[in-house]
């Protein structure tokens, strides 16, 4: 952990750019004035800026040019994304990333052990303790919580938009069982891990111990140390994938049967015909997919508490 001023170098007032997604799951206008005025009430000097487009976080986070100590990320995980890859990609000091979860699952707030709470939010950035943000990079997209290809991709790419606005978490579930019971004729993957060849029908590249919310999926993962972690479902019929789910949701995936959840610093998956991959909850294209480590450590805003493990 280190303090703010410390990592920066500086002395004078903080400075603080919040820039919140109008367009994620939770977002509320009065939220964000309220977590502004918060961090002006402990003499932080705050800007608020509101995405109008995705990639707008990611450019405002890489450019040189926003001089902030702090930026404040609005939004759900796929936000949260923009930011952590806008700030690999900058040259020089990078501001540090703080978060004001107000998306749908908010799996990296969760994890951090962050509050939604303005004042807490305030409170955590005047105080300036942070943690090492580790990433991963899927076919150069980085990413901060895990990247996927198999069943749970699919279910990202077929959730329709305003379904997830509307039922949240419950559209995931929704879209589940409808594609779950469908015949997909979705090819075996193929997972080349650390040069170890694995036959599977899901696999996740964690680098997150949580994953949807507050499921464990990979407990010696985390996103506050190196690593990745590779969870390999070996089968994705109708019946493996409610077992899957309990496991899941009981915290026991990584001692189910149907399961391999082993560490890994790299992979490649591919199969015999494109498959879907999401990153970080949002779709991103299809397989072949090949997932790294990232070197570049980013450091991330979190209360006095500390990260979950
Ligand atoms: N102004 C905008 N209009 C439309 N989409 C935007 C805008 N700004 C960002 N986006 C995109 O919105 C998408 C969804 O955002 P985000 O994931 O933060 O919210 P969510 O889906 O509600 O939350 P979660 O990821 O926790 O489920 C992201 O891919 C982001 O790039």
């Amino acid at each position: 952990m280190a303090a703010m001023g410390e990592a920066l170098g500086r002395t004078g007032r903080q400075r603080a750019l919040l820039v919140a997604n109008p367009a994620a799951g939770g977002y509320r206008a009065g939220r964000i004035a309220a977590v502004a005025q918060a961090l002006r009430a402990r003499g932080i000097e705050t800007e608020t800026r509101l995405t109008a487009a995705p990639g707008d976080l990611e450019r405002i986070a890489a450019d040189p040019a926003t001089t902030a100590d702090v930026i404040l990320a609005a939004g759900g995980d796929g936000t949260i994304n923009e930011a952590v890859a806008g700030l690999l990609a900058r040259p020089g000091t990078r501001p540090h990333l703080a978060l004001v979860p107000a998306g749908t699952a908010n799996v990296l707030a969760y994890e951090l052990g962050l509050s939604a709470r303005p004042a807490r939010i305030a409170a955590a950035v005047a105080t300036g303790r942070t943690a090492p943000l580790h990433t991963g990079r899927a076919n150069g997209r980085a990413f901060m919580l895990m990247v996927s290809a198999g069943f749970d991709a699919d279910v990202v790419h077929a959730v329709d938009p305003a379904a997830k606005r509307r039922w949240k978490q419950l559209a995931f579930v929704a879209t589940a069982f409808r594609r779950g019971f469908a015949r997909r004729n979705q090819p075996d993957l193929t997972v080349v891990a650390d040069g170890r060849a694995i036959r599977c029908r899901l696999a996740v590249v964690a680098k997150a111990i949580h994953y949807g919310g507050p499921f464990r999926i990979a407990p010696g993962a985390g996103t506050t140390r190196p690593g990745l972690h590779l969870v390999a479902l070996l089968k994705d019929d109708p019946w493996s994938l409610i077992r899957a789910g309990a496991a899941l949701i009981l915290g026991r995936l990584d001692r189910s049967p149907i399961a391999l959840v082993i560490p890994v610093t790299e992979c490649r998956i591919d199969a015999a015909a494109p498959v879907p991959v999401q990153i970080d909850g949002e779709a991103f294209g299809f397989t072949p997919v090949a997932v790294e480590t990232v070197a570049e450590i980013l450091r991330v805003v979190v209360p006095e508490a500390g990260p979950r493990t």
